[in-house]
């Protein structure tokens, strides 16, 4: 598959992408054309469909800085989204702006406004845990990240208002609904009123999002909060045009919540469990950092500061697992990009996953090493080489909480907990990149 020496364009004929998706699954084959195409704009040919791969920074900064306008969220995948967490912070355009103001409002300071809710909960939920496997315990990785990452959630997203056993039905059904959607992910020719797997699933699963929080923010409505925790900012503030935000739009705003700032956080902590357990000297290190820092008590929101070789582990997991593996974009009008014509109505695949494997911009990409993101090394990178959270516009609004609550999360655990994961736990890429299979964690509670 040779670049084509008329253009900057690398191609992936058909033949290739079904040999590739038969081999080894999309991962693979994304993997595999990434190592080929160097950074080359690509298009993957799967008949009349034939997207665009952007993995180059200088590409992603045309697409997602400098022409961001002209690269929208129109794509199948956005608007099949669409039905679940509306036209608000998922969107675009006015509503778009007026949520993602009142999400930046709500979560501004994610490490101050709600920082002590956050950190008591992390604290409870790992002794919960310390409590649970007492003498020591195989348990499930990601259900566990999980059910801690809801009870840390829960006070800043909801000012705790919704019962914990809720709280973890709502983010399964959100789970199924946002999973169930990587048919239309794969599809995005098929119009949404042809069905597709995973309909079904997304049907059901909707209408428990909407059992469950429909009355709950009815109530909290008419109770008139003014708390500083998401959903109260949702219900006290306005929409584009000065209106107070419907129900069904803090609905859906609050189910992006999850999907958003939930599973990825849960996800990504999965992840950072392989990655210590494959790696028994950060884990080491990450351990006498949380003892130095704890000292033995428990985590406190002012810890998340000084957790300084946790917060760069966390970066390079962030990396390595970058959880939104792809994401897509749909050009309003033709453009070029690096002398490659791209046409209106094109679908682009970002994939931060594939920037993140470039080895121009990253010395030995495969190896995990925390130390690329100490502040000398950083600052000799291109700023689009490394975009886990995305860049532009719709950057991610949960960045700065997401670090503060992992690092809390992962030095309560190292602290309390040997571990081990066995096996060596692959991704693979759903509408998120998730594990291929249950990641065990084996914890022993320290002495
Ligand atoms: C490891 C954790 C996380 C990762 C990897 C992640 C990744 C991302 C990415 C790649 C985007 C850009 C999507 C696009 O350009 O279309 C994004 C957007 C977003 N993220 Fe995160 N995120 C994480 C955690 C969170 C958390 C904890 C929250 C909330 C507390 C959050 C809230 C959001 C929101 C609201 C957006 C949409 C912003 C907009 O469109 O204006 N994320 N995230």
């Amino acid at each position: 598959m040779p670049i084509r020496a008329d253009s900057r364009l690398h191609t992936v004929p058909l033949r290739h992408v079904l040999g590739g998706l038969r081999a080894g699954g999309p991962l693979a084959l994304m993997e595999r054309t990434g190592r080929q195409a160097q950074g080359a704009l690509t298009r993957l040919d799967l008949g009349t469909f034939r997207p665009f791969l952007v993995t180059h920074p200088d590409h992603l900064r045309h697409v997602l800085r400098d022409r961001a306008d002209n690269y929208r969220r129109g794509t199948a995948m956005w608007k099949a989204m669409g039905r679940l967490t509306g036209l608000g912070i998922a969107g675009e355009g006015p509503r778009w702006r007026a949520s993602r103001d009142l999400w930046c409002k709500g979560l501004s300071g994610g490490a101050h406004a709600h920082a002590d809710g956050t950190a008591g909960s992390a604290e409870d939920a790992v002794a919960e845990l310390e409590r649970r496997v007492a003498g020591g315990a195989t348990v499930d990785a990601l259900a566990e990240m999980t059910h801690v990452v809801l009870r840390v959630v829960n006070p800043a997203f909801f000012g705790s208002r919704i019962p914990q056993h809720r709280c973890d039905r709502l983010a399964a059904a959100v789970a199924v609904a946002f999973d169930s959607l990587l048919w239309r992910m794969a599809l995005p020719f098929v119009p949404l009123a042809v069905p597709v797997p995973g309909d079904r699933a997304f049907g059901r699963a909707t209408r428990t999002v909407n059992e469950i929080l429909l009355p709950l923010i009815r109530r909290a409505r008419y109770e008139r909060p003014t708390g500083p925790d998401l959903m109260s900012v949702l219900l006290a503030g306005a929409d584009a045009d000065g209106r107070a935000l419907s129900d069904e739009q803090v609905a859906q705003d609050v189910v992006a919540l999850f999907v958003a700032g939930s599973e990825s956080s849960a996800l990504t902590l999965t992840w950072a469990w392989v990655a210590l357990a494959a790696h028994p000297d950060l884990a080491a290190e990450l351990r006498a950092e949380a003892d130095a820092v704890l000292c033995g008590g428990s985590v406190r929101p002012e810890h998340a500061r000084r957790l300084v070789v946790t917060r760069r582990f966390l970066a390079e997991v962030c990396r390595l697992y970058a959880m939104a593996w792809a994401v897509p974009r749909t050009t309003a009008a033709e453009d070029v990009i690096d002398g490659v014509t791209v046409p209106a109505g094109a679908t682009l695949v970002l994939s931060p996953y594939l920037t993140h494997r470039l080895p121009q911009f990253w010395e030995r990409p495969l190896r995990f090493d925390p130390g690329r993101f100490a502040a000398e090394r950083v600052r000799g990178r291109h700023p689009l080489a490394y975009l886990p959270f995305g860049d532009g516009p719709h950057q991610c609004v949960g960045q700065a909480f997401f670090f503060q609550q992992a690092a809390l999360v992962v030095a309560a655990m190292i602290s309390r907990f040997d571990f081990a994961v066995p096996g060596r736990p692959e991704p693979r890429a759903a509408v998120a990149l998730r594990p291929r299979g249950r990641v065990d964690l084996v914890l022993t509670p320290r002495r």
